[in-house]
C-alpha cells in the first residue's frame, strides 16, 4: 500500500490522504459481503418450514414466529403468544438456533488487494464465527406486547404507574447489580412498562382516582363533553356534518385547558426522564417551537417539489413525545453523553451519502473507479493488477470500473449489480459513496442505494446518441433522476461524461445541460441545487484536478467534480426523533469473532449507544448492542446519518431480515399492512383503477401489494381536493389512495413522523408508475 506514485496523483491534505488510505484497505461494499456470506436465515431450518410463499427473502420474523406457535398449540396464536413463544433467552439447542448454525461464512479473499483492517467488513467476513455464541444473561423480560399494541404505547397508564410503584422500586435494587455487565443493560421505564408481566397490571381503579386527587389531577368527570368530542365536533362543523354536541366557547376553553394541562405534565415528564440530549436539546422552549414549524415548512416544500401538494395536519405532540424518549440503562462507567460527543462531532467534516446514479454504461463506475484512484484510495499495484486482468478477458476499458465492480459477474458482464460502498473525503467532507446499478434490471437495488443518500450524482453519456437513448423514453435517466428527487434527494452533480467522444463540444455540453435541466427543475429539483460538469472518466480529465485541455479550458472554466463535490451542503439529521435504523445486512458471528449477531444499517434516526437495547421490527425482539462500528471505525456511540456495522447479543438471528428496523421498545416503529399515501402518477400507460397490483418499495424492501382505494384527486398546486372517490388516475395525477400489502406486514411511517420511513415508490411490471409519501397507518400490526 501507498507507494509513491499513487501519492503524486492524490489532491487532498496528507492527514486526509493516510486516513483515506487506510479505508481503502478495509474497505469492502456490502454487496460483495452479501454474496460471500451465506445468509443462515435464507436456508435455514425455520424459514423453510415456515415458507408457504415463494419468497426470495427470509420470513419476517413475525410470521416465523406465528408458524412456530402455529406449529406447536395447532391453533391460531395471539400476538401475545407469539410474543411469550420469542421471549429473550433461547437455549442454544433451540431448533431456531440449530438452524442458524448449519451455515458457516465463507472465508473472503478482497479483490482489491492489500490487506484488510482489523475489524473491516472484508476481515470479519473471513472470520470464522465462534461456533458458541456467548451467552449473556439479559434483564429478565417477559413477553414483548403484542404487535398492535406497540406503537400506541406511549407513556404508563395512571392505573399502571399506581399498581407498580413500590413493588418497582424494590425490583429495581435487586436488579441493579444485573447491569453491572454493560451489555445487560438495564431497560427504561418505558420499556420495563412494556415488558412488564401481565398480573403486575391490575387495574384498580379506587387507587387511581385517590393518587389523581393526590396529585390534583383534574380527572374528566364526563358530565360534560370530553376534550375528543369537542375536537371531533370542530371537525364536523368544519366539514358541514351534523354535529351532536353544541360548539360553545365554555366547551373550547375545556378542551383547550385539557390540552394545556397535558401539555404541562408532558413537559414536566420530559424533564424528570433521562433523555438522550441532543444538540438541538440545549435550546430554549421557544427556539424548539421555531425549530419544529421550520421542519413542517420543510416537509410541506417537499411534497409541493415533489408534485405532492399541501400536507395535510400535523401532530406536534408526537414530536414533544419523541424528545421525552429514555434510553435504556447504561452502566454510569459506559454512558456516553451522545449530545456532547455529537457536538465534538459536528467540529469535524460533516458526512454525507453520495449516490452515483445514470443510465447503464453511462460510465458510472469507471468515473468513480478512477476518482477514488486519482484520490489516492486505489494503490498503483492494485491500479495495474486490474488493469491486467481486465484485458485478459477481453475487458481492458473496464479496469477503473473494477474498482467499484467487485463481483465475477459483474467483471464478466461489464455491468454494475448491486450498490457498491466506499468511503473517501475532500476537505470539507467526508462521504460514503454508494455506486448504483444503471440495469433497468436492478432498479429496485438503485432505489435501496438511492434511499440512504443525501446527494446524487447523475452521469450522462454525452457521446453521439448516447445521451439521447438514456434520456428518452425506456432510459433510465428520467427514471433515476425522478426516483432520487421521490426519494428526498435535493443535491445533484450532473456530471456530462464521455465528452472526450465529443471533442470536448461547447455545444454537445450545453445541448444536454439545457435538455437535461428542463426535466430536472420539472420534477422538483430547483436550479440553485443542480450543477451540470463537464468530465471524462476513462482519461480522468476534470475529476479531482481541473483539467488542463485546451479544448475544454477555452469555454469551461468551473470547478473539478471533486471541487464541486466538497460544496455539497451538511444535510440536517433526525437527531431528537425516536432510533430508527434500517437493516441492510446481517450475519452470523459478532464484530472480531465474538459472538452474537452482527448487523449493518443507516441510522434514518435518533442514537444509539454500546449497552442498549433494542427492538427489532416486524417481531418485536429485543437484543442488546455489544459493540459497534461506525464508518469501519470502533465507536461507542452513533446517531442518525450514521452507517454502523454492531454486534447484537441476546437475539436469535432468525428475528432478522434485510429491510426490518431496529428501534427502542419504548418508541417502536409502527407495523403495518394498510395505509393511506399521497402519490404523484408517473407517465403510465394503463390508468390506475382499484385492486391495481404493485410492488411497493420502502428502503430496501420490495414487497406485493395492492392499491385498494382512490380516495381523492389533488390539485398540485393549490393542494385542494378536485375529485372524490375517482374511477382512476392518470399520468401526471396527484392523488391520495390506500394501499394494501398482500403478503406481510412491514414497518412503516407517516411522512410527518419521519422523513425517511415515510417515503414509498410504486412499481409494476419494471416500471416506476408512482412515487410518494405515507399520509395515514391504517392498521397496526399484522
Ligand atoms: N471514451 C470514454 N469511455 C468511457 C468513459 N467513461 C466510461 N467509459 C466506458 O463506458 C463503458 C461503461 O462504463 P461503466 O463504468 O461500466 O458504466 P456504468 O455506468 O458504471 O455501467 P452500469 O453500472 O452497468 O450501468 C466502459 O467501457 C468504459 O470504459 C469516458 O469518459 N470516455
Amino acid at each position: 500500500m501507498g507507494d509513491t506514485s499513487s501519492n503524486k496523483k492524490t489532491m487532498p491534505t496528507l492527514a486526509s490522504l493516510s486516513s483515506a488510505r487506510q479505508s481503502a484497505t478495509s474497505a469492502n461494499s456490502l454487496a460483495q459481503l452479501r454474496q460471500k456470506m451465506q445468509k443462515p436465515a435464507t436456508s435455514s431450518l425455520a424459514s423453510l418450514a415456515a415458507s408457504s410463499n415463494e419468497t426470495k427473502k427470509p420470513l419476517s420474523s413475525l410470521q416465523t414466529l406465528a408458524q412456530r406457535s402455529n406449529a406447536n398449540a395447532g391453533a391460531a396464536p395471539s400476538l401475545a403468544s407469539l410474543a411469550a413463544n420469542s421471549s429473550v433467552e433461547k437455549p442454544l439447542s433451540s431448533l431456531a438456533h440449530l438452524a442458524s448454525r448449519q451455515s458457516t461464512p465463507k472465508p473472503i479473499s478482497s479483490a482489491r488487494g492489500g490487506g484488510g483492517g482489523g475489524g473491516s467488513l472484508a476481515d470479519l467476513a473471513s472470520r470464522k464465527p465462534s461456533a458458541k455464541p456467548a451467552l449473556i444473561k439479559p434483564p429478565s423480560l417477559p413477553a414483548v406486547p403484542p404487535a398492535t399494541a406497540a406503537p400506541r404505547s406511549k407513556s404508563p397508564t395512571p392505573e399502571e404507574s399506581v399498581s407498580s410503584s413500590d413493588d418497582d422500586e424494590e425490583e429495581e435494587e435487586e436488579q441493579e447489580s444485573m447491569y453491572e455487565n454493560p451489555l445487560c443493560a438495564k431497560p427504561s421505564a418505558a420499556a420495563q412498562f412494556l415488558f412488564k408481566p401481565q398480573q403486575s397490571l391490575k387495574f384498580n381503579p379506587q387507587a387511581v382516582f385517590q393518587q389523581a386527587r393526590k396529585q390534583r389531577i383534574s380527572v374528566f368527570e364526563f358530565d360534560q363533553p370530553s376534550p375528543d368530542d369537542i375536537v371531533i365536533a370542530a371537525q364536523n362543523q368544519r366539514s358541514g356534518k351534523k354535529n351532536s354536541i353544541k360548539l360553545t366557547k365554555k366547551n373550547l376553553s375545556f378542551a383547550f385547558s385539557i390540552a394545556a394541562a397535558e401539555k404541562k405534565a408532558a413537559t414536566a415528564t420530559a424533564a424528570s426522564a433521562k433523555t438522550v440530549k441532543t444538540a438541538k436539546a440545549a435550546k430554549t422552549s421557544k427556539e424548539e417551537a421555531v425549530e419544529f414549524l421550520s421542519d413542517e415548512e420543510e416537509i410541506s416544500q417537499e411534497m409541493d417539489a415533489m408534485g405532492l401538494g399541501k400536507i395535510a395536519s400535523t401532530k406536534p405532540a408526537a414530536a414533544a413525545a419523541a424528545a421525552a424518549e429514555p434510553l435504556v440503562k447504561v452502566p454510569a462507567s459506559k454512558r456516553v453523553d451522545v449530545a456532547k460527543e455529537y457536538e465534538k462531532r459536528s467540529g469535524e467534516k460533516p458526512k454525507l451519502n453520495l449516490v452515483v446514479i445514470g443510465h447503464v454504461d453511462a460510465g458510472k463506475s469507471t468515473l468513480m473507479g478512477h476518482f477514488l484512484y486519482d484520490l489516492g484510495q486505489v494503490n498503483e499495484r492494485t491500479m495495474r493488477k486490474f488493469e491486467r486482468e481486465s484485458q485478459k478477458i477481453g475487458k481492458g476499458s473496464f479496469a477503473y470500473a473494477w474498482v467499484l465492480d467487485e463481483t465475477g459477474e459483474e467483471r464478466d458482464r461489464g455491468i454494475t449489480m448491486d450498490i457498491a460502498t466506499n468511503h473517501f473525503e475532500t476537505e470539507h467532507r467526508q462521504f460514503t459513496l454508494l455506486d448504483a446499478p444503471g440495469h433497468r434490471d436492478f432498479i429496485p437495488n438503485m432505489i435501496s442505494g438511492t434511499a440512504q443518500a443525501d446527494a446524487a450524482i447523475l452521469v450522462v453519456d454525452a457521446s453521439t446518441n448516447a445521451f439521447e437513448a438514456g434520456f428518452d423514453a425506456g432510459g433510465q435517466t428520467k427514471e433515476h433522476a425522478v426516483l432520487a428527487r421521490s426519494l428526498g434527494v435535493q443535491q445533484l452533480i450532473v456530471a456530462i461524461n464521455k465528452l472526450d467522444m465529443a471533442d470536448w463540444a461547447q455545444e454537445r455540453f450545453k445541448e444536454i445541460e439545457a435538455k437535461l435541466g428542463a426535466y430536472l427543475y420539472q420534477v422538483g429539483f430547483k436550479k440553485s441545487k443542480v450543477v451540470f460538469v463537464p468530465v471524462s472518466g476513462l482519461t480522468g480529465e476534470n475529476l479531482v484536478k481541473k483539467s488542463q485541455i485546451a479544448q475544454l479550458t477555452s469555454w469551461y472554466k468551473g470547478p473539478s467534480l471533486m471541487e464541486q463535490i466538497d460544496q455539497f451542503d451538511a444535510p440536517m439529521r433526525l437527531l431528537d426523533k425516536p432510533l430508527r435504523m434500517r437493516v441492510t445486512d446481517f450475519f452470523k458471528g459478532g464484530i472480531g469473532s465474538s459472538g452474537g449477531v452482527s448487523v449493518a444499517g443507516n441510522i434514518e434516526s435518533g442514537t444509539l449507544q454500546v449497552g442498549e437495547q433494542v427492538m427489532v421490527v416486524p417481531g418485536n425482539e429485543v437484543g442488546f448492542v455489544k459493540t459497534m462500528q461506525v464508518n469501519e471505525e470502533p465507536a461507542t456511540w452513533a446517531a442518525a446519518g450514521d452507517s454502523v456495522l454492531m454486534t447484537l447479543v441476546n437475539l436469535d438471528i432468525m428475528n432478522l431480515s434485510n429491510g426490518c428496523v431496529l428501534c427502542t421498545g419504548a418508541k417502536p416503529v409502527p407495523v403495518t399492512t394498510t395505509f393511506e399515501a399521497q402519490i404523484v402518477v408517473f407517465d403510465i400507460r394503463v390508468p390506475i383503477t382499484p385492486g391495481y397490483p404493485i410492488v411497493l418499495h420502502h428502503g430496501s424492501l420490495d414487497e406485493p401489494a395492492s392499491i385498494i382505494k382512490l380516495v381523492e384527486i389533488i390539485d398540485k398546486a393549490t393542494g385542494q381536493v378536485t375529485k372524490r372517490n375517482p374511477r382512476c388516475l392518470t399520468k401526471g395525477m396527484t392523488a391520495k389512495i390506500q394501499i394494501k400489502l398482500t403478503q406481510r406486514p412491514i414497518p412503516l411511517e407517516s411522512f410527518k413522523d419521519n422523513k425517511h420511513l415515510g417515503r414509498i415508490m410504486l412499481r409494476k411490471d419494471g416500471e416506476t408508475v408512482a412515487a410518494g409519501v405515507v399520509n395515514e397507518i391504517l392498521t397496526f400490526g399484522s
